[in-house]
Order: structure tokens, then C-alpha cells, then sequence
């Protein structure tokens, strides 16, 4: 299992260990040890299994408002998508940007997106499946969302706005504009 932060450090790539046999395969896909040791210790809480039926199907950007905020560790079961994790925490250097990574059944990477992130995918062909821990459960009143095609965040999805199935929810999204303070940075003890 490797670990590789991407350009947003706190976002971290995964790949799995795949050990091949004229059986077929076996991966460990979670480690606790290894997850902790590169992340810090994490405790997932809620696992998810969502089905894509159309390839430019997008759900996003989304996250939980604390107390509720959501760590998240994503991947592709079935099928690829487009993967992307913004950085929506106050104060972070990296405020506003955002890591896109293809998650796959074939490459079976994961990502790991720290609460501070909203999330969203784009289904890249039909009937697309995700699987992803959650480090909190999952709260009605505490969900909340951006606007995917928002032109601040300028994510390059693979599909046009106007093509994108969408939820009703995600037609409606608020800009990131309107974000106001919902997540800071803490700043680390030795610069206070
Ligand atoms: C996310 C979630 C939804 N639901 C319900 C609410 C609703 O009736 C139905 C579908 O919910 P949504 O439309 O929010 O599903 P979806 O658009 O797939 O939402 C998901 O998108 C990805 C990008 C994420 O990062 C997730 O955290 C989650 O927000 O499932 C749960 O019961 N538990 C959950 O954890």
C-alpha cells in the first residue's frame, strides 16, 4: 500500500498492494495501521455505496458543516470517475483549489479527503460505482454543498454543465462566494 500526497498535501493518493494469481487478485484496501501512521489517527464510522447508472453524471460538491464534518475516503469500484476533493478551510494556503484524480476499478486508487474538503465526482463512463468511508455519520441538517460549475473553483470536469445529470439538490447549489466561515486552519502550536 502507497501513500502519495498530491499537490494539496492533506489530499492523499492510496494504492493498494495488488497481488495477482492465476486465481485472480487479492488488496488489502484499508490498513489502520498504515492509514494513521501517514494521516494521523482516523476513525471511519459510516461506509457508502453509491450507483452511477450514466457516464457525466456529477454529484457535488458537497460536505457537512461541523460538528459533523466528514473525512472521506473514496473509491471506484465499478467503472471510473473523475475524483475531486476542494479545499474549503479558511486560512489554508491552499483555500479554493482543489485536487481532481481519476479513481477506477482498473487502477483501484483511492483518495483520502480530510473534513476542511467538499467532495464530487464525475461518472466517466455508464453505471459507475463508489465505495467511501466517512469519518462522521451522516446528518440531514448538517449537509451542505457548492455549486460544481462554479467558475471560481474552475474545475475542469469532463463534461459540459448543461450535459452533467445532476440531482435536484445540485441544480441549486450556492456559490463559493457565499461560503462565508464554515471551516478553519488551526494553526499548528509552534507558530502561535
Ligand atoms: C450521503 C447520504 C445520503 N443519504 C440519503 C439522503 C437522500 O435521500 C439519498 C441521496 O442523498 P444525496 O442526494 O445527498 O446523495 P449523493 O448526491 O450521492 O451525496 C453524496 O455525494 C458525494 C459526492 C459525497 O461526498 C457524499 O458525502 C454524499 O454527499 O440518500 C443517507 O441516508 N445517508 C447518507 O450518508
Amino acid at each position: 500500500m502507497e501513500f502519495h500526497p498530491t499537490a494539496i498535501p492533506d489530499v492523499v493518493i492510496i494504492e493498494p498492494k495488488r497481488h495477482g494469481d492465476a486465481r485472480g487478485l487479492f488488496a488489502e484496501t484499508f490498513r489502520q495501521d498504515r492509514f494513521d501512521a501517514v494521516v494521523g489517527r482516523t476513525v471511519f464510522v459510516q461506509d457508502n455505496h453509491s450507483i452511477s447508472a450514466a457516464a457525466g453524471t456529477i454529484r457535488g460538491l458537497h460536505f457537512q458543516r461541523p460538528p459533523a464534518a466528514q473525512g472521506k475516503l473514496v473509491r471506484c469500484t465499478k467503472g471510473r470517475i473523475l475524483d475531486v476533493a476542494v479545499d474549503i478551510r479558511a486560512g489554508s494556503p491552499t483555500f479554493g483549489r482543489h485536487v481532481a484524480v481519476e479513481l477506477s476499478a482498473d487502477n483501484w486508487r483511492q483518495l483520502w479527503l480530510p473534513a476542511g474538503f467538499a467532495h464530487g465526482f464525475c461518472t466517466l463512463e455508464a453505471d459507475c460505482e463508489v465505495v467511501y468511508k466517512t469519518t462522521d455519520y451522516y446528518s440531514a441538517a448538517d449537509d451542505a454543498g457548492l455549486a460544481f460549475d462554479d467558475p471560481d473553483l474552475a474545475i475542469d470536469w469532463p463534461v459540459a454543465a448543461a450535459d452533467a445529470v445532476l440531482s435536484e439538490k445540485d441544480r441549486r447549489q450556492p456559490a463559493f462566494a457565499d461560503l462565508g466561515l464554515v471551516f478553519d486552519v488551526v494553526p499548528a502550536p509552534e507558530t502561535l
